[in-house]
């Protein structure tokens, strides 16, 4: 089952980022899901014969809060694309001392602390399954990403937990010394259940967080405000548009990687009792293993 397949990279445009340059043969797609509509428009194309796509997370204007987002619009879309590959690009608040503004991390881990209904599986109606998350990132992925940062000298680091919370308010004093004892690294609002729905629907998917403030935890800077991150972000926005570009430029034009059958043992419903209304509505994803 884990063959080589035609690379396919998308990006998820974070805040700040809602657009990519130097895309050849541009569309705007409109994309239906049996889960509502993606956040909007994906955007398709190719740079040097290789296909690219990008979604920005918010919408254009950022019209969607972290609760709000149809993470599970967003991911079946670019899986209706084809996508084998998804970027995540992130601001987040850094949780230690060298997670400083203007870094970038890798994260290798997250914490999930969102509490507010957020669709968070494709499971249901009818169909069980239990992916495995104990590693929520592509290692394969994250590689490039890095090797990325490097050529495009920003302070990166690998490693390191993500604590995901609801928001859209920031955090208390009181939680970021939590998050900290807990070992977050960096502390974000979107990771949850973004990566755990690319998970799902079988891509590989990992984060470049770009740190924009040291959130509330540090007595003596000043907690951290939206004109604050924007500041910072205006910084970070070009530099993540280049390490976007060189990810795709490094990219292998076929991968074989085994999050591309996550889910192979995961479904534990017999396929005969699956209402042939959620085979219909999940056939981009699992139809291959109701066959
Ligand atoms: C303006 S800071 C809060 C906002 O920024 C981050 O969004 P994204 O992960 O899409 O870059 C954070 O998660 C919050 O949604
Ligand atoms: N401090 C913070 N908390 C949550 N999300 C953020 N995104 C950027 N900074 C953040």
């Amino acid at each position: 089952m884990n063959q080589f397949k035609k690379t396919y990279l998308a990006f998820i445009g974070g805040s700040g980022l809602y657009d990519l340059p130097g895309i050849q043969n541009l569309k705007e797609e409109d994309i239906s899901t049996p889960f509502g509509s993606p956040s909007d428009k994906i955007i398709t194309g190719e740079i040097d014969g290789k296909p690219i796509a990008f979604i920005p997370r918010h919408g254009k204007g950022h019209r969607f809060t972290p609760s709000e987002v149809n993470y599970r619009a967003n991911i079946y879309a670019l899986k209706k694309l084809g996508v084998t590959h998804i970027v995540s690009v992130s601001a987040v608040g850094g949780l230690q001392e060298n997670t400083a503004p203007g870094t970038a991390v890798i994260p290798t881990q997250i914490i999930d602390k969102t509490t507010y209904i957020r669709e968070r599986s494709f499971f249901g109606s009818g169909v069980v399954g239990h992916i495995s998350f104990a590693d929520p990132y592509c290692t394969d992925l994250q590689k490039y990403i890095s090797k990325a940062c490097e050529q495009e000298k920003v302070t990166t680091h690998m490693g390191g937990a993500l604590v995901c919370i609801e928001g859209p308010r920031f955090s208390s004093r009181a939680e970021s010394h939590s998050f900290r004892k807990e070992g977050a690294v960096i502390i974000g609002m979107t990771a949850m259940p973004e990566a755990i729905l690319a998970r799902e629907a079988e891509i590989a998917y990992a984060t470049l967080a770009f740190v924009t403030d040291y959130d509330c935890w540090k007595e003596e800077t000043e907690p951290v405000t939206v004109e604050a991150v924007l500041a910072v972000l205006k910084k970070n926005v070009e530099a993540s548009k280049r390490i976007a570009l060189a990810i795709h430029k490094h990219l292998p034009l076929e991968s074989k990687n085994h999050i591309f059958n996550a889910a192979e043992f995961a479904i534990m419903t017999d396929k005969s009792l699956i209402p042939t209304e959620t085979k219909r509505k999940l056939d981009i994803l699992y139809g291959k293993y109701w066959k």
